[in-house]
């Protein structure tokens, strides 16, 4: 690990904006200098943290704490409301495995775009598509439209595009719980062999494998980092929270 930084997230704030009727969208660009038709839904909030090159950070929280959110926001899939962030390097970001990609076309097709995408020239791709079919594992599919793909399918596709990107930094949403357990493994040790040299920021609800991989762990709590440090040690405070959270629950409802 190196002092020379990979990701920097200054007081990051983001809003999503809540339309209580379908109108209300249209009045806001019509008369939006004089009115707000929405409300606002505060997901993150002033968001610090830095990670240094060739570290390993992992995040942790709830459902709908905002790691997605904060995740979109480095890779620049969504704009923060508030504060600022650097990504240092090319990013290969394993989010939302295969949204962007077109079912009209074949895994070959979209793979080859993808690759383009996220950077690689087109002698690259020529060089690494085979490499991108053989570790998607799909057969005679990768010829295929992707409509007719089952998710694992997409999510093969997607993530063996980011495995050949020649990225510097890997963003990974829970791309584990995807897949079967043969995919599942090989996409861990992927990330395995990606963290000997490259940086990493992933979000799991897997707290053994976070603990297993990370030099770091950040815990998210409805938009805010509530604790950061020693991958044992947060998780472990993680869980205990969620453990009382659910006696309580358990508790109140006897
Ligand atoms: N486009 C959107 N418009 C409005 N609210 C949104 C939008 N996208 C996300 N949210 C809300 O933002 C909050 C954070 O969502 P996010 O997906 O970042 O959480 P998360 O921590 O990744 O959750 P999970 O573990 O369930 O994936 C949630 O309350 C969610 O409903």
């Amino acid at each position: 690990m190196s002092s020379e930084l990979a990701i920097r997230c200054m007081g990051v704030g983001k809003a999503f904006q809540l339309y209580a009727h379908q109108n209300d969208q249209l009045k806001q660009v019509l008369f939006g200098l004089w009115k707000k038709f929405y409300k606002e839904k505060w997901v993150l909030n002033d968001v610090n943290f830095t990670v240094a090159r060739g570290e390993r950070v992992g995040i942790v929280g709830r459902n709908g704490a905002g790691k997605t959110t904060l995740l979109q926001i480095l890779c620049g899939i969504t704009q923060p409301t508030k504060g600022a962030f650097e990504v240092k390097g090319r990013i290969a970001p394993i989010l939302a495995l295969g949204s962007g990609f077109d079912g009209l076309l074949t895994g070959r097709e979209n793979a080859r775009i993808g690759a383009a995408i996220l950077g690689l020239s087109r002698k690259e791709v020529d060089a690494c598509i085979e490499d991108i079919a053989a570790f998607a594992d799909i057969g005679s599919f990768f010829e295929q439209p992707m409509r007719t793909y089952s998710m694992g399918m997409i999510a093969r596709v997607a993530f063996a595009i980011c495995a050949h990107a020649r990225a510097d930094v890997l963003i990974v949403d829970e791309a584990l719980s995807v897949g079967d357990e043969i995919f599942q493994k090989k996409c861990e040790d992927y990330i395995n062999e990606f963290a000997k040299t490259g940086t990493i920021l992933i979000v799991s609800h897997s707290l053994e494998f976070l603990q297993s991989l990370c030099t770091r762990v950040i815990w998210l709590e409805n938009g805010v980092v509530r604790e950061v440090g020693d991958p044992e040690k947060v998780t472990a405070d993680y869980r205990a929270a969620m453990l009382a959270e659910r006696q309580d629950q358990e508790s109140g409802a006897a």
